[in-house]
């Protein structure tokens, strides 16, 4: 089987304490990053919407413009501390999440960028399936009343290491992206993620093992540490998973930096040893990775 990672790396999760003060989130996650990157990390993760608090009253007051692209400093501090954040700590950052205004469209977004240890964007990916719930007594949310979604499958290719896939949050439900990332020769899938005290604990774990075991790659979920003064309260638990469905690292509420080792041979043997690749029956149901798919915008 070709090799879908060229070589091991190490995959750290920063599970950060945000506020309501951009420049003050932008800074911490200067300081957790370079942390993770001193411990050794390649591939760095914040969570979704890093540098504001999550809610949609406040996506129009955060949000950023990423055009022209590159932005002015002006329009968008965040891009510019992600990119110069990358370069200094020398490695990929997957910069979570930030609200986006998008220029073009004059609308806004949940949008992640990816940058490369020369600080160089590699990728955007506007979420894709927003999060709208409603379970009484528990949680509404309703995303789309200030967001709209992205349209596109986001597949980033690390060239030291092989491809990976990001999306986020809510994303994560949705097994058919995470099928045709693997399918398309992802190993790893990335979901800045920021689930509630409700379904956190019914489903974040699953989520990500159900992802990794349907796949036989690995999963990283990053949350933002939970705060309970603040409007929502995410669960925390940011987690790495193998592709044996395996929890490799799993952090509690609380700041913190999840790390775990990836390489290639534990994908070859977990597929070695079930092989669903091989078994696969196209002649009896439709490979959703051959049919349309949108990868750009
Ligand atoms: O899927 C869930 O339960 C939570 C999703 C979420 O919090 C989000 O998309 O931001």
């Amino acid at each position: 089987m070709a090799k879908l990672l060229k070589k091991p790396l190490k995959l750290a999760l920063v599970q950060l304490a945000t506020g309501a003060d951009k420049a003050a989130n932008l800074a911490r996650a200067r300081s957790k990053v370079l942390e993770a990157s001193s411990q050794g990390a390649n591939v760095v993760v914040l969570p979704e919407c890093f540098n504001s608090p999550y809610g949609t009253k406040y996506f129009p007051k955060y949000a950023e413009t990423l055009l022209p692209s590159p932005p002015s400093q002006e329009q968008s501090p965040s891009f510019h501390a992600l990119s110069a954040l990358a370069k200094e700590a020398k490695a990929y950052l997957i910069g979570g999440s930030i609200p986006e205004y998008g220029e073009e469209t004059k609308k806004y977004y949940n949008t992640s960028l990816t940058f490369d240890p020369n600080g160089k964007l590699l990728a955007t990916h506007r979420k894709v399936h927003l999060f709208d719930i409603d379970i009484p007594g528990k949680i509404t949310f309703k995303e789309s009343d200030a967001l709209s979604p992205g349209n596109k499958v986001t597949i980033v290719d690390l060239p030291e290491y092989g491809k990976i896939a990001v999306a986020i949050c809510y994303d994560v439900r949705f097994p058919e992206l995470a099928m045709i990332a693997a399918r398309k020769g992802c190993f790893l899938l990335v979901y800045p993620g920021a689930f509630n005290l409700t379904t956190g604990e019914l489903h974040w774990e699953l989520q990500a093992r159900a992802r990794a075991m349907d796949n036989q790659i690995y999963v990283g979920l990053c949350s933002p540490a939970r705060d309970m003064s603040a409007d929502y309260h995410a669960w925390g638990h940011s987690i790495i998973v193998d592709p044996m469905a395996a929890v490799q690292a799993q952090l509690d509420e609380q700041e913190g930096i999840a790390y775990a080792e990836i390489d290639d041979k534990k994908i070859e043997e977990t597929r070695k040893g079930i092989p669903i690749y091989t078994q696969r029956r196209f002649d009896v149901y439709p490979d959703v990775s051959e049919g349309k798919v949108k990868y750009d915008e």
